[in-house]
């Protein structure tokens, strides 16, 4: 359609209509017919684009100096119209050609997008206005507000320019337009404003949200009050990261973070600083305060900006390793070179070196946090820890900071956050291990059979639910010296700890009826387990499953055997009988007396079948197992 378009003859200077994407659409018809509490973002997301589209040009422009000609520096004119209740934000920045236009304002370009349409439809007003910004959908917020919308655009070095328009209902149209409607270069976005907006043709109130929301965009801001009105600056474009700390306010922070980062939220946590000596760059960075709904998508994609001397250059130089996408910001480096391409200056090592000083200092901030103001640190845990963990089996070099930074819920911590400081600070005598429990379900966790003798001689496991857990746990090699140890896997290793209470000895007989039972149900269990033993970690349930010694933990091969990704068949799990246990014993001393054979042999799969529900799996043959448990209530009820 463009090339077409671009030469602008007399019979293709109608407007060519297009329908939007389907989850345009569907985005659309969601904003304008759930009333968001706060329509006011349509301004911040405007001015945002305007920026950066000054931003990109001054980029283009180092290589290509032309394209600035006589209009050197970046400026957002706003113009009101309360008359004709129109609201207009033109910048001279880079503009768009009709092609770019189709695709940046017919389309939604980010991927993940059917996820996050889904979210709005379901989400609740408040969340729904802070999601806008954060998915990039800026742009269509405008019809929050207005019944119709125009752009007007001329890229920088062309010279035909074109009009974009829609009333928001399902199409919009492109047509060239003559040089003098459209700005000489950038883009003029006309807002038609509906009858219950029409405040936003009010100098108040567009004052007003300039300075909250857009005070420190790079790029100045200029409003006139009328059409005619000579415009009066509103905000100076001086580059908030600049200053010096003892200047900026929080509010001011805040508000920088707000814009930039596109979210609603106060930041959690503010890193601000100069770097000076090898490198020379400035750091500005947020932990925001509440969970991107992009956090789990599988790009991994941080959004951290890399400035050169105040050029923006890109979102995409991964700053940030994946596990710290969480962070919004930038990094402004004096020492980078300007007039090399994107890709070069990504692959340079001096960004490598800015990187690695990067990512040390988020953490070290971090952990300051967390000494400082614990309750403030557990926030950000709360909703970044699943993230943060990542990196204990990505970044070998921060593991021991990053297990530093780790807090995790446990069987002794009533619902509290624990480190592994404090936990190493309270092992028991004679503990050598950190016993951890993985699975998917926190309140499971806490009812498995596998840390009850752990529970009974008061020794605290780690309770892991994150998915991520399991992979990073099996390749710690520990904390101060003290290895990771799965509950559910291998010997426990507890007889060297007392119980807390003493155990009833038992007679010799029932001793001996017990090991003769253990022999018995290795040989009818035959190829369902790998081997039967007593167990130290049962105190209250008569059996349990665990993984072999030297096998992987039953955790970690679950998600493998779910993903498609084992390699080979599962292992045969161990079965534990708990010698102290009503119904062990007595199956073993009505064994020993000759009981009822076929009966004895039903209870004791039962125990099998059990110790698979236990495990959170179902048992294998389901058909048999009802076939037993019927056959073994009929007898008990006589
Ligand atoms: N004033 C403008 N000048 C040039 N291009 C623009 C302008 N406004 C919008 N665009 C183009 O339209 C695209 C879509 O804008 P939109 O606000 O919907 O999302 P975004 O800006 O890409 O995402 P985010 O809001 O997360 O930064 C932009 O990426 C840009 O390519």
């Amino acid at each position: 359609m463009s090339a077409e378009a671009e030469s602008a003859g007399p019979d293709i200077a109608a407007p060519q209509n297009h329908t939007f994407e389907a989850d345009v659409a569907k985005l659309l018809h969601l904003m304008v017919h759930s009333v968001y509490s706060d329509k006011d973002v349509f301004l911040r997301e405007l001015i945002s684009n305007a920026a950066d589209a000054c931003e990109k040009l001054r980029y283009e422009a180092l290589s290509n100096p032309s394209l600035l000609g006589e209009d050197q520096k970046g400026t957002i004119r706003i113009t009101l119209d309360a008359v004709a209740r129109r609201i207009t934000v033109a910048d001279n920045g880079i503009g768009m050609s009709a092609e770019e236009m189709i695709e940046a304002l017919g389309t939604i370009a980010r991927s993940g997008t059917k996820a996050f349409v889904e979210r709005l439809e379901s989400a609740q007003q408040a969340e729904g206005s802070q999601l806008i910004g954060q998915f990039g959908v800026g742009f269509y917020s405008t019809f929050m507000v207005a019944d119709k919308v125009e752009v007007f655009s001329r890229r920088a070095g062309s010279d035909v320019a074109n009009v974009w328009s829609s009333d928001g209902k399902g199409s919009y149209s492109v047509a060239p337009v003559g040089l003098d409607e459209a700005p000489a270069r950038g883009t003029k976005v006309v807002l038609h404003l509906m009858e219950d907006a029409k405040s936003y043709a009010e100098t108040y109130t567009i004052e007003r949200l300039i300075k909250t929301h857009s005070g420190h965009v790079p790029v100045p801001i200029l409003l006139a009050d009328k059409p005619d009105a000579e415009p009066q600056q509103i905000a100076d474009g001086a580059a908030l990261w600049t200053r010096p700390k003892s200047d900026i306010s929080e509010a001011d922070y805040t508000d920088f973070y707000r814009s930039a980062a596109g979210q609603f939220d106060d930041p959690a946590l503010t890193i601000h600083f100069r770097a000076e000596g090898r490198q020379e760059y400035t750091m500005l960075a947020f932990v925001p305060g509440s969970r991107p709904f992009d956090l789990f998508d599988p790009q991994r994609k941080g959004r951290m900006k890399l400035y050169v001397r105040r050029v923006l250059i890109t979102d995409e130089a991964d700053l940030l390793p994946g596990y710290l996408r969480f962070v919004r910001g930038l990094i402004d480096s004096a020492d980078l070179p300007l007039n090399v391409s994107r890709e070069m200056i990504q692959e340079s090592p001096l960004l490598t070196a800015i990187r690695k000083a990067a990512t040390g200092r988020v953490l070290s901030d971090l952990e300051k946090l967390a000494t400082s103001d614990a309750p403030a640190y557990v926030k950000i845990w709360e909703n970044f820890g699943a993230v943060l963990k990542e990196g204990l089996y990505e970044d070998f070099e921060r593991r021991d900071a990053l297990l530093g930074l780790a807090r995790f819920k446990s069987t002794t911590s009533g619902g509290e956050w624990r480190s592994l400081k404090d936990y190493v600070a309270s092992l028991k005598d004679n503990q050598t291990a950190i016993y951890y429990l993985a699975g998917d379900d926190a309140k499971r966790l806490e009812n498995s059979p596998h840390i009850e003798g752990f529970r009974a001689r008061g020794i605290e496991v780690l309770l892991l639910s994150d998915p991520v857990d399991s992979f990073w746990v099996t390749s710690a090699l520990g904390f101060e010296g003290k290895p990771f140890k799965s509950v559910t896997q291998g010997a426990a290793d507890l007889d060297l700890i007392p119980l807390a209470e003493k155990p009833e000895e038992q007679t010799p007989e029932v001793s001996a009826a017990i090991a003769s039972y253990i022999a018995y149900l290795k040989t009818t269990l035959g190829e369902d387990v790998s081997d039967v033993r007593a167990s130290e970690r049962l105190t209250s349930s008569a059996v349990c499953l665990v993984a072999p010694d030297n096998g992987m933990d039953k955790r970690m091969e679950q998600i493998l055997a779910s993903a498609g990704k084992l390699d080979g068949a599962l292992q045969k799990p161990i079965l534990e009988i708990n010698p102290r246990h009503a119904l062990v014993t007595r199956l073993a001393t009505a064994r020993e007396a000759g009981g009822d054979a076929a009966f004895i042999e039903s209870a004791t799969r039962l125990l099998l079948d059990e110790a698979r529900i236990l495990d959170g799996t179902v048992p294998t043959d389901p058909a048999g197992f009802a076939e037993r448990l019927s056959q073994v209530l009929a007898k008990s009820l006589g």
